[in-house]
């Protein structure tokens, strides 16, 4: 019998968590790095992490440490799970302690601010690891419905479907179908424009917009996204899978989406400040929309929802406002 695979998960918050029981209940010798020693210890002797799935009970082979290198040892995968604007001052500070074969794995749904750089670019760029070394799990994956082993498909991306394939085998369980993927740019532009379209999204439930509105801003905010993409090279039927479709879908109906319900809290009337202070995890879209707008005005892709989003987010612009402009917008045909 071949031994279970090793893995590191940075870090212990929503995500990380739940991650890192979909590999300890696939059979992977889990090791998950902690910011916080209270975090660890409440891992390691009560079984849970309160502050981030509360009431969960963790499974035994799943461990934390507060030490990097201690959880980085000997890795056949290195998994990671930050919010995406603090990745590379983060992996700067890991890259010494990888383990030298070991595959970098994006669990992120952002895009870096300036840089306008995917999760897996700022991975190759800091540590200089080769992109058939570095992977990406994505698709219609809530936290808290993983970690209560709900049924859910993913999409596990390597350029180099090998990798793809071992990826997938270190985090195949009975609740989690992982599916393999090559193409990780479309991948990681489905992830992380979600975010966004689930803010837009949630704006609109927060005013009662309706039905008819959200499913409009989803299909629209898919058509925005697979433009992006393919001015970036991805595949245009990637956003047709789990990584686009899938993701958005779950997003855009859940309340158990941070991002969906930072939304619902703009749109409600709340302030930034206020809506800001009352969301404990991490809402990519809040940042992200800047990155993704900023990305697609490099590349000369129209995406109004996006830039929408960023409008009422960081400009002030009442929801009212801006829905009466992207409603005016000329008319189009609707595919070109
Ligand atoms: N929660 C989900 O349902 C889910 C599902 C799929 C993907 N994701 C993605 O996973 C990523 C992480 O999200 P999350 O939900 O786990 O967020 P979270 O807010 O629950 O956890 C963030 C973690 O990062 C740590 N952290 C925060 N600032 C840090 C810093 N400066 N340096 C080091 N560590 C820091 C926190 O201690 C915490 O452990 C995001 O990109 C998100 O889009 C989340
Ligand atoms: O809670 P959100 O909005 O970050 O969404 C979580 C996952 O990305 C859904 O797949």
């Amino acid at each position: 019998m071949s031994k279970p695979a090793k893995a590191a998960v940075f870090s212990a918050g929503s995500w990380g968590t739940a991650f890192g029981m979909v590999l300890a209940d696939a059979g992977c010798e889990v090791t998950l790095w902690a910011r916080r020693a209270e975090v660890a210890e409440a891992i390691n002797s009560g079984r849970t992490n309160p502050d981030y799935l509360p009431g969960v009970e963790l499974p035994e082979n799943l461990r934390a440490t507060t030490d990097p290198a201690e959880a980085a040892a000997g890795a056949d995968f290195t998994f990671l799970s930050v919010p995406s604007q603090t990745m590379r001052a983060n992996l700067a500070e890991w890259t010494p302690l990888l383990a030298p074969e070991t595959v970098l794995v994006s669990l992120m749904k952002g895009v870096e601010l300036g840089t306008t750089m995917r999760m897996s670019e700022v991975i190759e760029d800091v540590t200089k690891v080769g992109v058939d070394r570095v992977a990406v799990v994505t698709g219609p994956n809530l936290a808290r419905e993983i970690a209560a082993r709900m049924p859910a498909a993913a999409v596990v991306a390597c350029t180099d479907e090998t990798v793809a394939r071992r990826l997938q085998a270190a985090c195949h369980t009975p609740y989690f179908r992982p599916y393999t993927e090559t193409d990780v740019v479309g991948c990681e532009l489905g992830g992380a424009v979600k975010n966004v379209i689930g803010l837009a999204v949630g704006i609109a439930d927060g005013m009662g917009l309706g039905d008819n509105a959200k499913g409009s801003l989803i299909t629209r905010g898919l058509a925005e996204t697979a433009r992006l993409g393919i001015a970036l090279g991805a595949d245009p039927l990637t956003f047709s899978g789990l990584a686009g479709l899938g993701d958005l879908v779950a997003t855009c109906s859940s309340p158990l989406s941070r991002n969906h319900t930072f939304g619902t809290n703009l749109g409600k009337g709340m302030t930034l400040e206020e809506t800001i202070a009352v969301t404990r995890q991490t809402a990519e879209g809040v940042k992200s929309c800047e990155s993704v707008a900023d990305l697609a005005r490099r590349h000369g892709v129209e995406m109004p929802i996006t830039e929408t989003v960023v409008d009422i987010v960081h400009e002030g612009k009442p929801p009212v406002v801006a829905l009466k402009e992207l409603m005016s917008r000329s008319a189009k045909p609707e595919r070109r």
